[in-house]
């Protein structure tokens, strides 16, 4: 891993299952502290890439890096490790856990991220996120907007180098998805991770630093 380079390096990406081409995407890079988007129709290959960002699928072709580490050279359990230390994910559904309390899915997050158990830290994010008192409550009696805060949180704790955001603002109204951009923005930048939000959501235009598009490619 080299000291200085880009949190997230993509360059000639390209997928495919079998011979169908999903993804093409030439280049996408992001320094810590920088934000972008990925805008792109239903089927252009949204979740395909943030698959491959983590990951979980190997790029046909061309190459993904976080922090210099390209994840397709590790193997299995190292790629689960640098996974759990250096990216934090909003998905679209916010998979809280319902068993435990909202400070709780914290810690457990901590916890799986392999960094030091802290609860003082997990309740000053959940302060600067305005839902501080809400560390004692668990997820099912959360409005929506405050489950997304919890769920933003919970993707920050351990101090990720990369934020990746699935579709985050598709289910809110025009005023919650600015207030949603806009915190994970703010918030990504407290920690100064790298933010890349995935969406079809034309909304998110002019909001961030960086945007590409991607369409289906045959
Ligand atoms: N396991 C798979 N096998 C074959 N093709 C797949 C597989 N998963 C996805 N695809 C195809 O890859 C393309 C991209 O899918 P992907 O789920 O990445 O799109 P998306 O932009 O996330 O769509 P949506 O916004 O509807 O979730 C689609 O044409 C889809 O049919």
């Amino acid at each position: 891993m080299t000291q200085n380079s880009a949190v997230l390096d993509i360059r000639s990406l390209r997928f495919a299952y079998g011979d169908r081409t999903v993804l093409q995407l030439e280049e996408l890079s992001l320094q810590a502290g920088e934000t972008g988007a990925v805008l792109g129709p239903s089927g252009s290959g949204k979740t395909t890439l943030l698959h491959l960002i983590a990951g979980l699928l190997r790029p046909t072709q061309g190459t993904v890096a976080i922090c210099g580490q390209r994840l397709d050279a590790l193997g299995a359990a190292a790629c689960d490790r640098f996974r759990g230390r250096h990216l934090g994910i909003v998905f679209q559904r916010l998979h809280l856990l319902p068993a435990l309390s909202v400070l709780d899915n914290l810690l457990l997050a901590q916890r799986l991220a392999g960094v030091a158990h802290d609860a003082k830290a997990a309740q000053s994010l959940l302060d600067a996120l305005d839902i501080g008192s809400l560390a004692g409550s668990r997820p099912a009696s959360l409005s929506q907007g405050q489950a997304q805060r919890v769920a933003i949180a919970r993707a920050l704790v351990h101090k990720p180098s990369l934020l990746l955001a699935d579709e985050p603002t598709s289910s809110l109204d025009d005023d919650n998805a600015a207030r949603a951009i806009d915190l994970l923005r703010t918030q990504a930048r407290a920690v100064n991770a790298a933010l890349l939000v995935v969406t079809h959501d034309r909304r998110i235009r002019g909001r961030l630093d960086r945007e590409l598009r991607i369409g289906s490619a045959s």
